[in-house]
């Protein structure tokens, strides 16, 4: 592994503005590339650091992209940066708290192809997630070689949000990189979503010039130490960098309400004006969506699957503070017992 700037690991004033004087003398920022049970690794100016955590910090509360601190001469992590994106999944069922999937994130690859498997309303739920977490989403059509008309998923894609980016293409010409260049520059960050087959593997590999995964753990051979656990960021030759873990691919949906607004921006601003606060924009009165419809200003398909979206958010979130409550309370029993033990 070569070493590798700040900058070109993704270092930015962001990162740098939380750093006071004597961090800035002291420690040193790395970006962290696999996250163990018991240690993580990252990647730094003076190289590859195998960290060790302070009290107080388990490996649950580092993710793959994270800005770290580190003590290098005692392989120590000391604090996590604030990070400038997260991605994480609903819960744990029995304490309620979230599993970190992946951090600073620039933007989210939503992939899927120019054939059955697209479907507007698996897009809707990766886009939720995109703007929920801040990332930028782009979605990617593959298999277009394999279509008589790409464009006309291109169009629906795009309909699917203002500005949106989708790009048509085969994820095994030679084109790839060039095609996706844009957004895998130096200290760029990107992340591959989107069902089973559609070419997330074959984008992977022609991003990071080759199988990813077997590349790393040569790297390591040659080091003279091994690594059974694949690491989760990955170089790409253009600069950037590629977030591939286990966890980014089947991503589920829960306490994204705001990136449900923003997915479904012409529904969500007109909800603001609706006579009532919990309008369900069925059939009360004063319902600003509802006029829309009947006007033919939104697509009533994309009303049902907001609502559908919506519902389903609100079963999730609901069933995390469910699980919160109960974790509290166990917490609180435990604290009770002892208590009484102790006496
Ligand atoms: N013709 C053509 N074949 C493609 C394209 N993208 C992917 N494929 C093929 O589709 C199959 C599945 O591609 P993968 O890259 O393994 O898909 P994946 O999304 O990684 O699938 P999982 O690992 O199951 O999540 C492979 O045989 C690819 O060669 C494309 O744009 N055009
Ligand atoms: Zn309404």
């Amino acid at each position: 592994m070569t070493d590798f700037t700040r900058d070109a690991l993704g270092w930015s004033p962001f990162f740098m503005s939380q750093l006071d004087i004597d961090e800035l003398e002291t420690l040193t920022p790395a970006r962290i590339a696999t996250v163990h049970r018991d240690r993580v690794v990252g990647f730094s100016e003076i190289g590859t650091l195998e960290l060790t955590l302070d009290p107080g910090i388990t490996t649950a509360a580092v993710a793959v992209g994270d800005w770290v601190l580190a003590a290098p001469q005692q392989y120590r992590l000391i604090r996590v940066l604030d990070r400038k994106t997260e991605l994480s999944r609903g819960t744990e069922f029995h304490t309620g708290e979230k599993q970190l999937i992946a951090a600073n994130i620039d933007t989210l690859f939503i992939t899927t192809s120019c054939n059955n498997d697209f479907n507007p309303a698996r897009l809707e739920r990766y886009l939720a997630l995109a703007h929920d977490a801040m990332i930028t989403p782009v979605i990617l059509l593959t298999k277009a070689d394999q279509c008589d008309d790409p464009d006309d998923y291109v169009d629906q894609a795009r309909a699917l949000g203002r500005g949106l980016e989708v790009i048509a293409f085969d994820a095994k010409s030679d084109d790839v990189i060039a095609t996706l260049a844009p957004w895998c520059g130096q200290g760029q960050t990107v992340a591959l979503t989107g069902s089973s087959g559609v070419g997330k593997t074959t984008i992977a590999n022609a991003l990071t010039g080759g199988n990813a995964l077997t590349r790393d753990i040569r790297e390591d051979d040659a080091r003279g130490r091994h690594t059974t656990t694949g690491r989760s960021l990955h170089a790409m030759p253009s600069g950037g960098w590629l977030i591939d873990t286990p966890g980014m691919r089947g991503l589920g949906l829960a306490e994204v309400s705001f990136g449900i607004d923003a997915t479904f921006p012409e529904i969500s601003e007109l909800a603001e004006n609706c006579k009532f606060r919990d309008c369900a924009h069925d059939s009360e009165p004063g319902c600003k969506v509802q006029a829309a419809i009947a006007a033919g200003e939104i697509d009533p398909d994309r009303l049902k699957r907001f609502k559908k979206l919506k519902r389903e958010n609100i079963q999730a979130t609901e069933t995390i503070a469910q699980a919160r409550d109960r974790s509290k309370k166990l917490g609180k029993h435990i604290k009770s017992v002892m208590k009484k033990k102790g006496r």
